[in-house]
């Protein structure tokens, strides 16, 4: 499956923003004729909360899914959409991640489940929840035969929803992502390396580009790693394309080789989902 990752400018212009990945992705399909393409967290918007509900919209009716599901028709290819801002039930705004099938049709749609909240004294502060819902449904879709799981950055951090796709046949996790200049340095690749090696799969995250004017400074560095937890690519800070011929065999062989899911003591802890 040829994969690519648009890691993308933002500004604070929406429709300059979907037009730019719109331009990239015919581009990257003129170039790469991709299967599967992946966008950036929130690349409609700029990242912060102030904004979320101004550019705000819903789907799959409002002007940025509609942009997407053209795409996806006219290339006949699977977009994982990134994550825009979504205008839901009851007024609630979401952090929602779109995956768009070769017919155009709405797949699926990922809200985020763990809302970033955090504090690092000397180094950022951030409450999500300030304007946005929590979404309660964990998101696998499928390709072509193989099992892809679907995260939003923060839910990178919480091992128990990786380790339930991996209990439950996925071979990939897509992460639309935006980590920052205090947290990306530290544990951007340490995530993707780890939840890779800890459930034998497939991460892949697509980062906004960086730009150090936005009052939300992304880390960039959209990468794919490997079953073994290797970084099979990787971006720089700037606006880039990724393309990857992913092979899932690797995924067989890994868990072939080194058995940890036949040898978990099952009869002494599980990790278990409570709800869909
Ligand atoms: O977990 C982190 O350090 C960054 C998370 C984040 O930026 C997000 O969830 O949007």
């Amino acid at each position: 499956m040829r994969l690519v990752l648009l890691q993308l400018k933002g500004s604070k212009d929406k429709i300059a923003n979907v037009q730019n990945a719109v331009g990239k992705l015919e581009a990257a399909v003129a170039e790469h004729k991709p299967r599967l393409v992946t966008l950036p967290e929130c690349f409609n918007c700029p990242y912060g909360t102030k904004y979320f509900r101004e550019y705000s919209e819903s789907i799959p009716n409002g002007y940025t899914s509609q942009q997407l599901s053209s795409l996806a028709k006219k290339h006949q290819i699977y977009i994982v959409g990134g994550t825009i801002p979504e205008l839901g039930e009851n007024n609630a705004i979401y952090n929602t991640c779109t995956v768009w099938s070769p017919t155009g049709d709405l797949l699926a749609k990922h809200r985020k489940m763990h809302l970033f909240d955090i504090d690092v004294k000397g180094g950022i502060r951030f409450k999500e929840s300030e304007t946005l819902s929590a979404g309660n449904d964990f998101t696998i879709i499928n390709v072509d035969g193989h099992r892809i799981g679907i995260g939003i950055c923060y839910d990178i951090r919480f091992e128990e929803m990786a380790r339930l796709y991996r209990n439950e046949g996925c071979e990939m996790i897509i992460y639309p992502a935006a980590f920052n200049m205090t947290t990306g340095p530290l544990h951007w690749e340490l995530l993707q390396r780890s939840r890779a090696n800890d459930n034998q799969l497939y991460v892949v995250t697509t980062s906004p580009a960086r730009d150090p004017s936005a009052e939300y400074v992304a880390y960039g560095h959209s990468m794919i790693v490997d079953p073994w937890a290797k970084v099979l690519k990787s971006a720089s800070e700037a606006e880039e394309t990724l393309a990857a011929d992913i092979d899932f065999d690797l995924v067989k062989q890994v868990r072939q080789q080194i058995p940890v899911f036949s040898q978990r003591r099952l009869d002494l802890y599980s990790t278990e989902r409570k709800s869909n």
